[in-house]
């Protein structure tokens, strides 16, 4: 523990005076086991390129080998996330308690100076974007390994939406925090993690983050954060897992760039199974499959009500529950990148922007909540793939014109 010890069931710095703020934060915190920086430097041989194996919007994330000769992937957030030491305390004393067979475990973290690091349990195969979706692997991702794979993710998300009290929203469900471990069993990651990250405006009244292609679009669009919006971003991914591609794909001909657009069409044609993966060679049980894509599609609907819980989804997807047939159309936030080029002078801003603003107006113009100043806070905005943070303010005027486009199909 290096430098932090736990004495009668408090952690105490030793290496600061009595009564300084950090041993007062640090002291109301249990459960999380506390790093050194250098024990951290160590494990990564100084954060060697070499020992890099992510980076994704929060910072870059090195393996490393702990004293204990454990792996762990040590993830250092980069300055823009890192927050208060009591905030990134507490939140990880909250996630440090969950532990669930489907989520990555957190070993500890390092507060040290400037330094906000996590150190979590190192994962072998990788995230499911790396290797099914989109990326490029030699693993193969069968049928029956492909089930395993969404009813894992089910039930962790079903863990932390309905047993965890309080309950837990993800906020960024998405192939990229699914990782596999050696017997592919998949662990959702980052969970809590977008809390961390603090609002960069001071008169941002509600925090979005999440990923293009995966938000609902009640949250992005109005901030209402709840369940549902985690269940909507699951049951993208269960159309990517099933479908083996990405939710959008500009490559592929009009029509079927939008996994959800494309989705809808073939469920309304009766032509599910024309969307499973076709390096499955045929090879996979066809029922299953669209059941599967119509829960996507339950997932996925509109209205957040409409939505099945996740212990019920756990149900539906292993066979114990009947897959209800009235789907409702799904939400789709058409082009959130129109909404970069599309700002309130009409100005293009480059794939560079770190902060731009938009002003948008959906629906009725004379509802406050409709109307808000978004502001894309990070440069990872300028991807399909990377978390991002949308700013929402009401201080927008109710006159705006519709720049900001929300659609259903
Ligand atoms: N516990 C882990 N074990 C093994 N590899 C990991 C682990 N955590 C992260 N990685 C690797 O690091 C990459 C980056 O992870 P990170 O969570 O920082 O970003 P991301 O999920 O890809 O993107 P974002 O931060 O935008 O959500 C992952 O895609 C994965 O390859």
């Amino acid at each position: 523990m290096g430098c932090f010890s736990f004495l009668s069931g408090r952690i105490v710095n030793k290496s600061r005076k009595p009564g300084s703020d950090i041993d007062e934060e640090v002291s109301g915190i249990h459960n999380v086991k506390l790093f050194t920086y250098k024990e951290l430097r160590i494990a990564t041989e100084d954060f060697s390129p070499a020992n890099k194996i992510g980076e994704g919007g929060f910072g870059s994330v090195y393996k490393g080998q702990l004293k204990d000769r454990k792996f762990a992937a040590i993830k250092v957030l980069s300055a823009e996330s890192r927050q208060g030491v009591k905030e990134f305390l507490t939140e990880i004393d909250v996630i440090s308690k969950i532990k669930h067979e489907n989520l990555v475990e957190l070993y500890g973290c390092c507060v040290e100076g400037n330094q906000r690091i996590l150190v979590y349990n190192y994962l072998e195969n990788n995230s499911l974007a790396q290797n099914l979706i989109g990326g490029s692997s030699n693993l193969q991702f069968s049928w029956r390994t492909r089930r395993e794979i969404c009813i894992g993710i089910a039930c962790g998300l079903a863990f932390l939406h309905e047993e965890v009290r309080p309950h837990i929203i993800h906020r960024d469900i998405k192939a990229s925090n699914i990782l596999l471990n050696e017997d592919l069993m998949p662990k959702i990651s980052d969970f809590g993690l977008a809390k961390l990250i603090p609002p960069n405006m001071t008169h941002v009244s509600t925090r979005v983050a999440g990923t293009i292609g995966y938000l609902a679009p009640e949250y992005a669009i109005r901030g209402q954060l709840t369940r549902k919006a985690d269940i909507y971003s699951f049951g993208v991914l269960l159309m990517e897992i099933v479908s083996g591609r990405c939710n959008t794909n500009t490559r592929l001909p009009i029509g079927e760039q939008y996994l959800l657009e494309r989705t809808w069409k073939l469920y309304e044609q009766r032509e599910l199974d024309g969307l499973v993966d076709t390096s499955l060679g045929g090879d996979f049980d066809a029922e299953e499959a669209c059941r599967f894509l119509k829960i996507g599609l339950l997932c996925t609907q509109d209205t957040p009500k409409l939505r099945p819980s996740m212990s019920n989804v756990v149900k539906m997807l292993k066979g114990e529950k009947v897959v209800d047939d009235r789907i409702t159309k799904p939400g789709l936030i058409s082009d959130f990148m129109d909404l970069r080029v599309r700002g309130p002078h009409d100005t293009k801003p480059s794939a560079e922007t770190t902060t731009s603003s938009y002003n948008a107006s959906a629906g009725s113009g004379s509802d406050n909540q409709y109307n808000s100043t978004f502001s894309l806070a990070s440069s990872a905005a300028a991807t399909t793939t990377t978390t991002f943070i949308l700013n929402l303010s009401s201080e927008t005027s109710a006159a705006n014109t519709k720049n900001f486009s929300f659609r259903t199909i």
